[in-house]
C-alpha cells in the first residue's frame, strides 16, 4: 500500500487501510498511531489540522486567561504587588492578543503537518462523508470529488461546534461563539455570556481581566460549572463577584435584540460600529434586561455529524455517534466504523479524545494494552480528569459525590480548605477554595477528587493515579507530600478521613 503524503495538494491513494475524517487532536492521534503500526492512513480535514482545540479552544482560551492570572497572583504577594497595577490595569490586552496569535500559529496549520508527515500519514484537504461501507467521498475545496476506500477502518473524528439556542433575535444579533471570542481583536466594554459551563466561565473571566468593564454571566441552571461538585461552582461564583463579574443563575435569555449589527461589510456597512445588544431574561430575582456590546454564546456543543452521511450506514443523520468501549460505532456491523473525540459525546475534552484515539488505533491494529488486554476505554466514566482554568482553578478527576452515589457506590466525602496548608499561604495572601476526596467505603479507595484553589492543575494527576491504581487509603498514607506545597492538602484530607 502506498504511503503518499499529499498534504501539499497531491492526489494520494484511493485505497488505504484506514481513513480518518477530521484532523483535530483525536483524529491526528488515531491517524498517527495507526501509521506507526505500519498501516497506510489518510486523514481528511476541511479546515485546519489541529482542530478546535488548537485555534479556537484550549490553546487561545488558556493563553488569554494567563496574563490576568499572573497579575492577580502577583498582587497577592507583598513585595511583588507593587510591580503591577490593579488586576485589570496590569493586563496589556493588545500584547495578550499578539501572544494568542503566536500560540495559534497565526491560524495556519503549517506547524501541525510535520507530525503527521513524519508518520507517513496522507492529509487530504476537503470534506469527508460516508457513501457506503468503508467508503468515503472527499469533496475538495476546488469542487472535485473522489471516493476513497478503507480496507480496515473508517474513523469519525469531526468534533463539535458551538450550539446556538433558538432564542428569538439571537442569531440576528450576530453573537460571539468560542471562535469569535477566542479570536477577538478588541475587548468589549460590556460582555454578556450565555452559559456558565467551562467555556462561559473561562472566557467571562478572561475578558473581565483583559479589560471589560462589565461582564454578566447568565446560566440557566442553579450554579456555575454544573458538572463539578456544587462547592466548586459556588466558590468560582464568589471569586467572580469579588472581581466585578455579575452572575445570574436560574435565568434564561428569552429574547435578544441588537439595533445595528454593523459588522464589517454587514448591514451597517464596513467599519460601522455594532450597536449594543439587549438580552431579555426570564425568571425571578434580578434584572429583566442585560445590555452589552457583545454576547458570547457558550451553552454547549453540537456534534459535527450533519454532513457525514450517517444514514448511509444506518445511523441517525445527526447527534453524537454512540460507541462501545473499543470506540466502534454501535449499530454498525462489521467492526469497521469508529468514532473518537468530541463526536462520540463521551467526554468533550482533548486529552480524553486523544486517549480514545489510542484505544481505537489499538483496536484497529490489534495491539493489546500494556497489561496484555484488548484495547478498551477503561477511564471513562470513573477516571476522567478535568481542569477548569478559572481563578481559582477547579481541578477534578473521577466521580463527584453525587455521581458516585448515583452509580450505586457507598461513598464518604471529606473536605478541607485548600488554604489549610503552608504551601497555599507561601504562594500568596489570597488562598481560597475547598479540596475534597470521595472514598468508596467498602474498598477504601478514592473514586473522586476535587481541588479548588490556585495552582491546583498539577495536583489532579496524583489523584488520577490513586483512582486508576485503586491505591488503598492505608497506602496513600505513606505517599508523603513535600513541604511547603499545596499537595499537603492530601495529608489533611486523609487525616480528615480518620487516618
Ligand atoms: C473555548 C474552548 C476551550 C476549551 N478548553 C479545553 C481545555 O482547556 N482542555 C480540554 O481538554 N478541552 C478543552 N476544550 C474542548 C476541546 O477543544 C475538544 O474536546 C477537542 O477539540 C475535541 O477534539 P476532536 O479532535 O474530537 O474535535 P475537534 O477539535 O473539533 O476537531 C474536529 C476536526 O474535524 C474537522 N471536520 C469536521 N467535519 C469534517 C468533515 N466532514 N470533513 C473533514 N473534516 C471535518 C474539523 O474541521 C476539525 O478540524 C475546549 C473547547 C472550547 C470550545
Ligand atoms: N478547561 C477545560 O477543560 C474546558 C474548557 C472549555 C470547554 N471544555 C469542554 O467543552 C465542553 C463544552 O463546554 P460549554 O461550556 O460550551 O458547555 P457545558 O455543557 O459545559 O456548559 C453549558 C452551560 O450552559 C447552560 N445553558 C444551556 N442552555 C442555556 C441557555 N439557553 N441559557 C443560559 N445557560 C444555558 C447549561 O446549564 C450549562 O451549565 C465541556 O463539556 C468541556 O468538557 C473544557
Amino acid at each position: 500500500m502506498s504511503r503518499s503524503d499529499d498534504a501539499a495538494g497531491g492526489t494520494g491513494a484511493s485505497e488505504v487501510d484506514v481513513i480518518v475524517i477530521g484532523a483535530g487532536p483525536a483524529g491526528e492521534v488515531v491517524a498517527g498511531r495507526c501509521a506507526e503500526a505500519g498501516l497506510s492512513v489518510t486523514v481528511i480535514e476541511h479546515e485546519r489540522v489541529g482542530g478546535e482545540c488548537s485555534y479556537w479552544g484550549c490553546i487561545p482560551s488558556k493563553t488569554l486567561l494567563r496574563p490576568g492570572e499572573v497579575v492577580a497572583a502577583a498582587r497577592a504577594v507583598p513585595g511583588a504587588a507593587g510591580a503591577v497595577g490593579g488586576v485589570r490595569a496590569g493586563v496589556d490586552a493588545a500584547a495578550a492578543f499578539a501572544r494568542r496569535d503566536e500560540m495559534v500559529g497565526g491560524y495556519s496549520d503549517e506547524g501541525q503537518l510535520p507530525w503527521l508527515r513524519e508518520r507517513g500519514v496522507s492529509v487530504r484537504r476537503g470534506a469527508g462523508r460516508l457513501v457506503g461501507e468503508r467508503r468515503v467521498a472527499v469533496l475538495a475545496p476546488d469542487g472535485g470529488e473522489q471516493v476513497l476506500t478503507a480496507t480496515r477502518a473508517v474513523v469519525l473524528a469531526t468534533g463539535t461546534r458551538a450550539t446556538i439556542p433558538p432564542v428569538p433575535g439571537l442569531a440576528e444579533a450576530d453573537p460571539w461563539d468560542n471562535r469569535s471570542a477566542t479570536g477577538a481583536r478588541a475587548v468589549p466594554a460590556r460582555l454578556a455570556v450565555l452559559g456558565g459551563g467551562a467555556v462561559g466561565a473561562e472566557l467571562a473571566q478572561a475578558f473581565r481581566r483583559l479589560g471589560s468593564a462589565e461582564v454578566t454571566v447568565v446560566e440557566s441552571g442553579p450554579r456555575l460549572l454544573a458538572r463539578e461538585e456544587p462547592f466548586a461552582g459556588d466558590e468560582v461564583r464568589a471569586a467572580f463577584e469579588a472581581e466585578g463579574i455579575t452572575v445570574h443563575t436560574g435565568r434564561r435569555a428569552v429574547a435578544v435584540r441588537r439595533e445595528a449589527p454593523g459588522t464589517p461589510g454587514g448591514p451597517g456597512g464596513p467599519g460601522t460600529p455594532r450597536g449594543p445588544v439587549v438580552v431579555t431574561l426570564d425568571g425571578d430575582g434580578g434584572p429583566e434586561h442585560v445590555v452589552a456590546d457583545e454576547i458570547l454564546v457558550a451553552v454547549g456543543r453540537t456534534p459535527a455529524t450533519g454532513e457525514l452521511g450517517l444514514p448511509v450506514v444506518g445511523l441517525p443523520a445527526r447527534g453524537f455517534v454512540e460507541v462501545d468501549d473499543r470506540m466502534r460505532a454501535t449499530g454498525v456491523a462489521g467492526d469497521w466504523l469508529y468514532a473518537v473525540g468530541d463526536v462520540n459525546g463521551r467526554a468533550l475534552l482533548t486529552h480524553m479524545g486523544k486517549y480514545q484515539a489510542r484505544v481505537a488505533a489499538d483496536a484497529i491494529t490489534g495491539r493489546l494494552d500494556p497489561a496484555g488486554r484488548p484495547a478498551a476505554d477503561r477511564a471513562d466514566p470513573g477516571a476522567v480528569p478535568r481542569v477548569t482554568f478559572t481563578d481559582p482553578q477547579v481541578s477534578a478527576v473521577g466521580r463527584t459525590e453525587a455521581a458516585a452515589r448515583a452509580a450505586g457506590l457507598d461513598v464518604r466525602a471529606v473536605t478541607v480548605p485548600t488554604a489549610s496548608v503552608a504551601g497555599s499561604s507561601v504562594r500568596g495572601t489570597d488562598a481560597v477554595g475547598t479540596s475534597q476526596i470521595v472514598v468508596d467505603t467498602a474498598r477504601r479507595v478514592l473514586v473522586g477528587a476535587t481541588f479548588v484553589g490556585h495552582d491546583t492543575q498539577e495536583m489532579v494527576h496524583a489523584a488520577a493515579i490513586a483512582i486508576v491504581g485503586a491505591v488503598p487509603l492505608e497506602d496513600l498514607w505513606h505517599a508523603v507530600p513535600s513541604f511547603p506545597t499545596v499537595s499537603e492538602v492530601w495529608l489533611r484530607l486523609l487525616e480528615a478521613y480518620g487516618l
